[in-house]
């Protein structure tokens, strides 16, 4: 009963063997058809898209049809599921890689934000399951993931794309109730969306639970999740899953470390990218407000200016510090604006309540650190707007690929310093279209700067009322659980909890990594004791707080440039550049690589000549040598 656009759409999505229709010449898609085998393995490259299913002549087209049905009635499934999300087009990122996923290759796919990475790895390991019923009630797939909210959107499309099968989803991020979610994961779900903190309490500390029977690993915001802050929590995952497994690795952008794990543990990855490393999203149009030198007080100003003349609603304002995001967060409600904040400050039951309100459309404009710059899809976010520039341009582009998602348009407004202006320059590089100046009438700023002075007090007079409330609510926490204990029916004590390591050295590595940031970026002794002073003063001017923000970028920018200058681990192949890259290299380029290098990786037929034992042809002619070899033929 299928009409033609959805049967083609059967094929869009799900045929893994349309790689071998047009292109392959190896066997004919016929052959391999009639055979029933199916699967181009030796054939498929990110080139080998399913457009070419569009080109199909019908009979080819009704042979597919029926063999789809026949022997993958599953896809079925996945595509309502996809027909009832509105997808009418798969993404070029979930061309290239679903039939790939369903192949089971390794991969590791870069995509700008916003394109549909999730449906992307979604799809085919569904289809996977499906098509592979498991024998024991065991967990086969482990999405990692590095923020909560991000797991909760991962886990709903998850859910959202089974919603037709029998495949069970689980998700176990930090911040949500342990114990149901201990039930669940001994239940052993299909899918397991976690955080790795999460995971790894759960690994040690929730009986049975094991990775062993991971079939699919996927890591979402890959770069993320592979720096240095989960480095060692990532090290124990991958150490607990099983070895026989396809790995995937996703995001928007990547960095040495994601290319080190791609090239040293990941089996002949296919490498997908869609789009380069800073690219943002093709919608948005990028423009920066220019705060002159000792007028970095201004941005409050500028920003309220902004979100209560021009940028009304659906906005997302980024902050470096939970300190900033807060202190905006009532500053601007002061202001008469609908605003809400998320960040690591606040529980999670505050943070997912002020998400929810803001994709409800209760609150106009919500304040964040960075904790909601990746991955987070909201609907119909029209602006993203900078209080200062991210630490770096990785950061940049996700923070504004909050807004320009699946090809709608959007607008991000930086607020940019004399100090930043080097991040500026990077941004207006990589940018394809202009980026624009926004300037702001001065008496505009002089406005709005006078009216934050004046509700100064009243900001102070919040903070205190919070500050009262919190150890109001802390006192009286304590005093309940003292009662319970005297009545004798609170718990002696919960169980201790195990971590795979110990209480002193997650403490230690933590304070040791933020000292280092400290040292780096406040080299001097005198810088560092301004710093300190500065810090301990309750009051701040608002040019003392823009200062720390752009500090506390800088310092986790310089420590992300250190650890790109220290020295590369050992790599087990050498990695290419992408095959575009590397075709449109002229040979020219080919100069800057190291004599080392070139004579290690250079396997031309001169080059290797050049080794051979003996002179060279140009050796024995400088030296007036005999052509002919001695004891050679004449
Ligand atoms: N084929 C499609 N057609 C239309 N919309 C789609 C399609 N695939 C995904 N989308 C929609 O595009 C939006 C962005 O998808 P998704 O969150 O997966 O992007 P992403 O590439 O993971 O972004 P980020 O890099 O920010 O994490 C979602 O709202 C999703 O529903």
């Amino acid at each position: 009963n299928l009409n033609n656009k959805l049967t083609l759409a059967v094929f869009k999505h799900n045929a893994p063997f349309c790689c071998g229709i047009s292109q392959c010449r190896k066997t004919s898609a016929y052959k391999q058809l009639s055979n029933e085998t199916n699967q181009c393995t030796s054939h498929i490259t990110p080139t080998h898209t399913l457009d070419n299913i569009s080109y199909l002549k019908p009979s080819w087209f009704q042979m597919l049809l029926r063999l789809v049905l026949q022997r993958f009635h599953v896809y079925l499934l996945s595509l309502q599921a996809v027909t009832a999300l509105g997808f009418k087009e798969p993404t070029p990122i979930q061309k290239a890689c679903v039939p790939v996923g369903l192949l089971g290759r390794d991969l590791c796919a870069c995509a700008a934000t916003g394109t549909g990475k999730t449906a992307a790895f979604m799809l085919p390991v569904l289809e996977r399951l499906v098509y592979k019923p498991k024998t024991s009630q065991v967990t086969r797939v482990l999405v990692l993931v590095p923020t909560r909210e991000l797991g909760i959107q991962v886990h709903s499309v998850a859910r959202q794309l089974a919603q037709f099968t029998s495949i069970t989803t689980c998700l176990a991020v930090g911040g949500l109730d342990l114990k149901s979610q201990e039930a669940a994961l001994r239940a052993g779900p299909d899918v397991l969306i976690a955080t790795p903190g999460r995971l790894i309490d759960h690994l040690h500390n929730t009986p049975s639970f094991e990775l062993s029977h991971i079939e699919i690993l996927i890591l979402d915001e890959a770069d993320r999740m592979l720096d240095e802050y989960f480095e060692e929590q990532m090290k124990e995952i991958i150490r607990l899953c099983s070895y026989n497994r396809q790995t995937m690795l996703f995001s928007a952008t990547m960095s040495e470390e994601v290319k080190d794990l791609a090239a040293v543990s990941l089996k002949q990855p296919i490498r997908i990218f869609v789009n380069s490393n800073t690219d943002v999203a093709p919608f948005l149009r990028q423009e920066f407000v220019r705060i002159r030198p000792h007028r970095e007080g201004d941005r409050e100003a500028v920003v309220a200016a902004l979100l209560t003349r021009t940028f009304q609603d659906h906005v997302m304002l980024f902050t470096q510090t939970r300190k900033q995001a807060h202190r905006l967060h009532i500053l601007l409600g002061l202001l008469g604006l609908k605003v809400g904040e998320l960040h690591g400050e606040l529980s999670q039951n505050q943070r997912l309540e002020n998400l929810r309100r803001f994709k409800d459309e209760q609150i106009d404009i919500l304040v964040a650190t960075d904790v909601a710059a990746r991955g987070l899809d909201i609907d119909g976010v029209k602006t993203v707007i900078n209080f200062t520039m991210p630490s770096t341009a990785k950061h940049y582009v996700h923070r504004v690929g909050r807004t320009a998602r699946a090809g709608r348009s959007g607008r991000s407004v930086s607020l940019v310093g004399e100090s930043e202006r080097k991040m500026l320059k990077e941004v207006v590089k990589s940018a394809k279209n202009t980026v624009k100046a926004r300037v702001l009438p001065t008496e505009v700023i002089l406005k709005f700067r006078d009216l934050i002075g004046k509700l100064e007090k009243d900001v102070g007079a919040v903070m205190k009322m919070e500050r009262e409330e919190r150890e109001m609510a802390a006192s009286e926490a304590k005093l309940s659980v003292a009662q319970k204990r005297l009545e004798g029916s609170a718990p002696s004590s919960d169980p201790q909890r195990v971590w795979f390591q110990t209480q002193q050295e997650r403490k230690q590595s933590r304070v040791s990594k933020a000292l280092q940031e400290f040292d780096l970026a406040l080299r001097g002794k005198k810088k560092r004791e301004k710093f300190l002073k500065d810090g301990k003063k309750k009051e701040l001017t608002s040019e003392e707080r823009a200062q720390f923000e752009i500090l506390k970028a800088q310092m986790f920018a310089e420590r992300a440039a250190k650890r790109e200058r220290r020295a590369k681990r050992a790599r087990a192949m050498p990695e290419d550049d992408t095959p575009l890259k590397a075709a449109n290299q002229k040979a020219g380029s080919r100069g800057r690589k190291s004599v080392f290098d070139e004579e290690l990786t250079n396997t031309s037929k001169k080059s290797l000549k050049q080794y051979r034992a003996g002179p060279s042809f140009a050796d024995r002619k400088r030296l007036g040598l005999d052509r002919k070899r001695p004891g050679g033929s004449r």
